[in-house]
């Protein structure tokens, strides 16, 4: 469960819920409704899917879970399975950048005969990705036999030839789910439950977010509310997106974050720069600037009611004082006050707060941005589900790998 909190964003600077009758939510509304009614858009039903084919992926002995692919296939994965482990990384191995020293120290570490191999990839063509499973192949031929398992996830490309021709396990992503916006498919679902996680939670989440979000009256439907108020403030120049976290081990939702506003929202001329926030730590080196640098910025407070772990503390303070409180009443105060102080410098904020960091709630806050994200771009008036400027790099790259990485003095 969560509670969003809009009163510090509607009520200081230049944005007034005066200002909420210039934009044409309802608008927004309805046409993102038409578009997941009729399945234009598939990121709504796939929450209502059967469950029971995820039996497939069960890992009942616990082995490794390898899982390689990049940005959409791979982020909100991460995002899930960093959000509720705390700190403790057994069996779970990802890959997707193709920086040679993590790819290299990753698979050093990782026994493949131990492992299921999870290669995901929508498009079958993703440069990171496809190195990335071939690397894993030359290290499985070097095996004198294979014991793992390796499952693609993929609708095409030259993955799926791979897949088809060495006779692997291959599944498919729905074709009207975009891949930044496929976690509760097959993509991020798989993993997870081989990594023991309880998806149907993460989806009733999901559907309990989901009866929100089909709320015509924007005060009781956050993703709507949540875009409209950055699309105001957007408009009236502040086009940074920061996200704020209080719980560290969101890191990954935040770069799932990332991606889904960037190539989502960024398109002619339009859209927020998402901005990743680590509280308390950024107070000592963002803070500054976004209290008194250019007012460009909406910030996003995450926190939550509830640590998993959490203990008392008796300390002195500069004055010698005794204080006696919890760890978690420490970073509590520590974003009531940013949030204070920001509000009196008049930058806008909104708070979310998880009730605890459980499946539930990271799975109702992941489907809020999803739908938070798709109402924008109604407002803006954009296909908010292709990337096309991100098209031109890989063909510029492609070019340059083909001339075997010949890239002069360029
Ligand atoms: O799943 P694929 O096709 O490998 O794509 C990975 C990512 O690359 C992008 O196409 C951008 O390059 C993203 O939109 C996508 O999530």
């Amino acid at each position: 469960m969560l509670k969003y909190d809009y009163k510090n964003a509607v009520n200081i600077g230049d944005v007034s819920l005066e200002d909420f009758e210039k934009v044409d939510f309802n608008g927004a509304y309805s046409n993102l409704m038409e578009k997941l009614n009729k399945g234009v858009i598939g990121f709504r039903e796939i929450i209502y899917d059967d469950l029971n084919k995820y039996n497939d992926f069960k890992n009942e002995d616990g082995i490794n879970v390898v899982v390689v692919g990049m940005g959409g296939s791979i982020l909100g994965t991460m995002a899930i399975y960093y959000g509720l482990s705390l700190y403790n990384y057994n069996n779970a191995y990802f890959i997707d950048n193709s920086d040679p020293e993590k790819t290299l120290s990753i698979l050093k570490k990782v026994d493949l005969n131990n492992s299921i191999i999870y290669i995901i990839s929508k498009s079958g063509n993703t440069l990171e990705t496809l190195v990335n499973y071939y690397l894993i192949k030359r290290k499985i031929e070097k095996l004198d036999s294979f014991k793992g398992d390796i499952i693609f996830i993929t609708n095409g490309g030259k993955l799926k030839r791979e897949a088809e021709k060495n006779n692997y396990k291959v599944y498919s992503i729905p074709e009207n789910v975009p891949g930044r916006f496929s976690v509760f498919t097959v993509v991020g679902l798989a993993p997870l439950y081989s990594l023991g996680i309880d998806i149907s939670k993460i989806l009733e989440g999901a559907k309990y977010m989901d009866k929100l979000c089909q709320n015509k009256n924007i005060f009781k439907n956050p993703a709507l509310l949540n875009g409209v108020i950055h699309y105001l403030h957007e408009k009236k120049g502040r086009s940074i997106s920061v996200v704020m976290s209080y719980i560290e081990r969101l890191k990954y939702f935040g770069e799932w974050y990332k991606q889904l506003f960037g190539e989502s929202l960024g398109k002619n001329n339009n859209g927020l720069t998402p901005i990743l926030s680590i509280g308390a730590k950024d107070q000592h080196s963002l803070l500054q600037l976004y209290m008194d640098g250019k007012k460009d910025k909406v910030i996003t407070f995450i926190t939550t009611e509830k640590y998993d772990l959490d203990e008392e503390i008796t300390f002195e303070d500069i004055n010698d004082e005794k204080i006696s409180c919890n760890l978690s009443n420490i970073i509590k105060c520590e974003q009531i006050a940013t949030e204070m102080a920001l509000t009196q410098r008049g930058v806008p904020n909104v708070r979310i707060t998880l009730d605890e960091i459980d499946e539930f709630s990271l799975g109702a806050m992941m489907y809020m941005y999803e739908m938070q994200v798709g109402f924008m771009g109604e407002l803006y008036n954009i296909d908010a589900y292709n990337q096309p400027a991100v098209e031109e790099e890989k063909r510029i790259c492609w070019k340059l790998i083909k001339e075997c990485g010949n890239y002069g003095d360029r």
